[in-house]
């Protein structure tokens, strides 16, 4: 199996480019500014950078929540719908879990379902086998009140990998969590990673998380919003609690940090 220390052993297919693309606000903010990039399929890639750089909005133009005002996104290798977008492949999990309080953890998780067509019934085992892959298997009666933080995300991760989609899209998901509970997340994020073989970019303000997770760290800056860096982040070691106290992690969090210090430093004001 492939492991995040060895990215090269992923096909190098371009699953979604961004062709220098930038966005402007009806405000006059102008969020994005010629941003190109090309994520492969099978990478992780963390998208870095200072408060306001653009990180969501990118995200969000990829996701076709947002348009670009100029500039495109292609998916070279998937059928495109009449947004333009690749149909069932993208997942979204936002920092906010989002869960319907009066449903269930089963009802949540069926929502993207329900919205194809698919009944209860017919999506059942998908839901539990999706539910159990998140370590959520004997909560499925559960209502969202009676979960911690933590879970709640998992249920949001549930509900976006229950599609079994391509690409899966992180905006700052577990900024909101205390640290053992956002490790743990971060190691089942890897485990989901690795057994499914999903593309994951993933929104975050931290140079610790970028540099435990990823395979490859995009850094921005701001004013306007694009890219700084582009590095790649391999390691021999396994992403585990010894990577954490690794001289490779540390090594790659100097990196990482010195380049969103450079990134900042080089703003224009
Ligand atoms: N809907 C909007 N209308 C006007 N301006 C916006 C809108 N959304 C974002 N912006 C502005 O665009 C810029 C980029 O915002 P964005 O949220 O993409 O940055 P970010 O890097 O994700 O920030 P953060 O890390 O704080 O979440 C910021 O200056 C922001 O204020």
């Amino acid at each position: 199996m492939a492991t995040p220390s060895s990215p090269s052993a992923r096909p190098r297919r371009p699953l979604v480019v961004m062709e220098n693309v930038s966005k402007q606000f009806s405000s006059g903010t102008l969020a994005l500014s010629d941003m190109s990039l090309t994520v492969n399929a099978g990478e992780f890639v963390s998208l870095l950078g200072p408060s306001g750089c653009g990180k969501s909005t990118a995200l969000r133009i990829i996701a076709g929540l947002g348009d670009a005002s100029s500039g495109a996104i292609d998916w070279p290798a998937s059928r495109i719908n009449a947004r333009g977008l690749p149909e069932g492949d993208i997942s979204f999990v936002f920092q906010e879990p989002t869960l319907m309080p009066w449903q269930t953890v089963f009802g949540n998780v069926h929502l993207p379902l329900k919205l194809r067509g698919i009944s209860k019934s017919a999506a059942r085992s998908d839901i539990l086998a999706t539910l159990a892959t998140v370590g959520l298997q004997d909560f499925a009666d559960a209502y969202p009140r009676e979960l911690s933080g933590g879970m709640k995300m998992r249920v949001s991760i549930a509900r976006a990998l229950v599609t079994k989609p391509k690409l899966l899209l992180m905006d700052e998901p577990f900024a909101a969590l205390d640290e053992i509970t956002r490790q743990k997340l971060n190691d089942d994020v890897l485990r989901l990673w690795h057994e499914t073989g999903i593309t994951v970019i993933f929104v975050t303000h931290s140079v610790y998380e970028s540099a435990y997770l990823s395979n490859r760290i995009v850094v921005m800056k701001a004013r306007p919003g694009r890219v700084h860096a582009d590095m790649p982040l391999v390691t021999s070691l396994s992403r585990d609690a010894h990577y954490r106290t690794s001289e490779d992690y540390r090594q790659a969090c100097e990196t990482v940090s010195n380049a969103l210090l450079e990134a900042i430093g080089s703003e224009e004001h």
